[in-house]
């Protein structure tokens, strides 16, 4: 049977929020988000394995919360200096596994997603390599151009035809272990997310649109923390 295996990236030190400490830690609604999340993959019943990546420095803040929860984390570790260096690091501890082994990575600071939404990830596995939870837009989006002290827009992209990406994001290990090593020595590619390192480096391979939801916030700002206050106090798994 093939093995699903969670990575909740949590290597971020949280810049935009400008806490104190990194927003994962943030107790919102009761709780650290990052245990939030943890109850979200902990009742998902596709997940059998969750991986946690933290900054080095809040790796025991990380291990205090799993502890008193009583989270089962097969591998709890530091991560990267960016997200997709995270990434690569659970790719690290997931070396030795079938390559056919089901791998959902996902922002440890979207603690609104869904057990449905992560069942849903890894079940289209099954018919795809690769997926990723998304929204349609409610507003016009529009490509622009710098202009010297003002931006001007260039593009009107059809909106029918644009997603807003969140996460899950779902692959083959094989695949996603085979995109990121080709990535490590690509210094000109930053990449914002997993599925942009598999397009870049394995352009053939369709990746899946799952539906997310527009309650599946990245807790990015100060502004969000109120809001995901709300919302989770709201929530049922
Ligand atoms: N080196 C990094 C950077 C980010 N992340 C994770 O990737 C997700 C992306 O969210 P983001 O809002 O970018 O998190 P931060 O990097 O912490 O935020 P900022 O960019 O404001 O510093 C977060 O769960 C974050 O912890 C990670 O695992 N390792
Ligand atoms: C992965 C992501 O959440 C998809 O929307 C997003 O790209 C992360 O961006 P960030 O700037 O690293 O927060």
């Amino acid at each position: 049977m093939t093995r699903t295996v969670a990575v909740l990236l949590a290597g971020g030190t949280g810049r935009r929020m400008g806490a104190d400490v990194p927003k994962q830690l943030l107790d919102v609604a009761g709780k650290p988000i990052l245990a939030h999340t943890l109850d979200v993959f902990t009742a998902a019943r596709s997940v059998d394995d969750i991986v946690v990546l933290m900054p080095a420095e809040h790796v025991d803040a990380a291990r205090r919360i799993i502890d008193h929860y009583g989270y089962s984390v097969r591998h709890l570790g530091p991560g990267g200096a960016t997200r997709d260096a995270s990434t690569r690091a659970a790719l690290g501890v997931l070396a030795d596994e079938d390559p056919d082994t089901k791998v959902l990575i996902h922002d440890a600071v979207r603690p609104l997603v869904t057990v449905d939404q992560v069942d849903a990830c890894a079940a289209i596995l099954d018919r795809f390599d690769a997926a990723t939870l998304a929204v349609p837009t409610t507003d016009t989006i529009v490509g622009v151009s710098s202009n010297g002290d003002v931006d001007l827009v260039t593009d009107l992209p059809d909106r029918a035809g644009l997603r807003r990406v969140q996460t899950p994001q779902a692959f083959r290990l094989g695949l996603l272990a085979r995109c990121h090593e080709a990535a490590v020595t690509d210094t000109g590619f930053v990449p914002t997310d997993d599925c942009g390192v598999v397009r870049r480096y394995a352009p053939d391979v369709p990746i899946a649109v799952v539906a997310g939801s527009d309650d599946n916030i990245k807790v990015t700002h100060p502004q969000d923390v109120d809001l995901a206050d709300r919302l989770l106090r709201d929530r049922t798994l």
